[in-house]
């Protein structure tokens, strides 16, 4: 391994992880541009985040690098929480990486250090005990579609478009969404789309099981993409916030583990809501479930 690769290596694994990262969240906190807000809803147990950098399309620059690896750290403390959705101002998802930090860290060790921070950020992102969805308007390109692949599903508006489209820019994917984009649809579609670098349609993402769901457009609806999306995340978080917790570190685990860790996780997860209030309020209404 080449000492770059070493580097990397030992900043993502070693002990002194968390020291690292805090090194390198003040390194990039420096390249401004937009911000990363959090809204945290302790009645229904959904959180906002919103990429905010309208006059960049959304690009994530350094210091919003760094104000979502401190939003994920905010939720991992959030005891309330059972469901994300992560969108875009003005309608537009994100256009990636903002050009403006991008060519100020055009080195390979600048580009290394970028890499850890969205890995670990966007790799504790997707494994929050929480349902967590993409809503895709407008474009996610290049980070911004990895961003997406972080999320447990992605509903896209019927005009959405989502592009990997690292290779056109002579990169590789960077920030983990390569690893989970071959979770999500298989290698062979993964190769396909990020060596195309093309900008597939909602249908397309839909068709091959990237998209989850769209979202029909219609003037006349006076719901908003995020309102619509919203109801659709609380149709799939009606259970108690521990039951759904539980869930998702069953799901999140058998998607990341060899298969019997994962069995082993999901026999130590259930016995905790088993007998659980929830649980015996349940059986003692004898819920028909029709
Ligand atoms: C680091 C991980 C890997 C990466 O993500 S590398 C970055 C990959 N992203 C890209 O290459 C996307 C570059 N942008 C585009 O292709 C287009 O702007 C895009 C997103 C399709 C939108 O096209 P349009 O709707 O026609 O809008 P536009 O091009 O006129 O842009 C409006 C203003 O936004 C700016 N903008 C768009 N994407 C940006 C970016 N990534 N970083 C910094 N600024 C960006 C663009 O420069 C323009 O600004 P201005 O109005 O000319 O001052």
């Amino acid at each position: 391994m080449s000492t770059i690769e070493e580097e990397a290596s030992d900043l993502i694994f070693e002990n002194g992880h968390k020291t690292n990262l805090d090194k390198l969240k003040s390194k990039f906190a420096k390249y401004s541009g937009g911000s990363v807000k959090l809204i945290k809803d302790d009645e229904t147990g959904i959180a906002t985040i919103n990429l905010d950098n309208p006059s960049r399309k959304n690009a994530l620059s350094g210091s919003m690098m760094t104000d979502l690896y401190n939003i994920v750290s905010e939720l991992e403390k959030w005891d309330k929480g059972k469901g994300i959705i992560i969108y875009g101002t003005d309608g537009f998802f994100s256009s990636g990486g903002d050009m403006n930090t991008v060519k100020e860290i055009d080195n390979c060790v600048d580009g290394r250090d970028m890499g850890i921070l969205m890995f670990d950020t966007l790799q504790r992102l997707q494994a929050l005990p929480m349902i967590s969805v993409a809503l895709v308007e407008g474009k996610a390109i290049g980070g911004g579609a990895e961003l997406t692949t972080a999320c447990d599903f992605r509903l896209m508006s019927k005009s959405a478009k989502i592009g990997f489209v690292h290779i056109k820019l002579g990169i590789t994917v960077s920030w983990g969404g390569g690893t989970r984009l071959v979770q999500i649809i298989g290698s062979h579609k993964a190769l396909e789309i990020i060596s195309s670098g093309r900008q597939l349609t909602a249908q397309e993402a839909l068709d091959i099981g990237l998209a989850t769901h769209i979202i029909e457009e219609s003037p006349e609806s006076k719901k908003s993409n995020l309102d619509y999306t919203k109801e659709w995340l609380l149709e799939h978080i009606g259970g108690p916030t521990s039951t759904i917790n539980a869930l998702k570190t069953i799901i999140h685990s058998a998607r990341t583990l060899p298969f019997k860790e994962s069995l082993k996780r999901e026999l130590e997860t259930f016995p905790k809501v088993w007998g659980s209030p929830p649980h015996k309020k349940a059986l003692s209404m004898n819920i028909k479930l029709r």
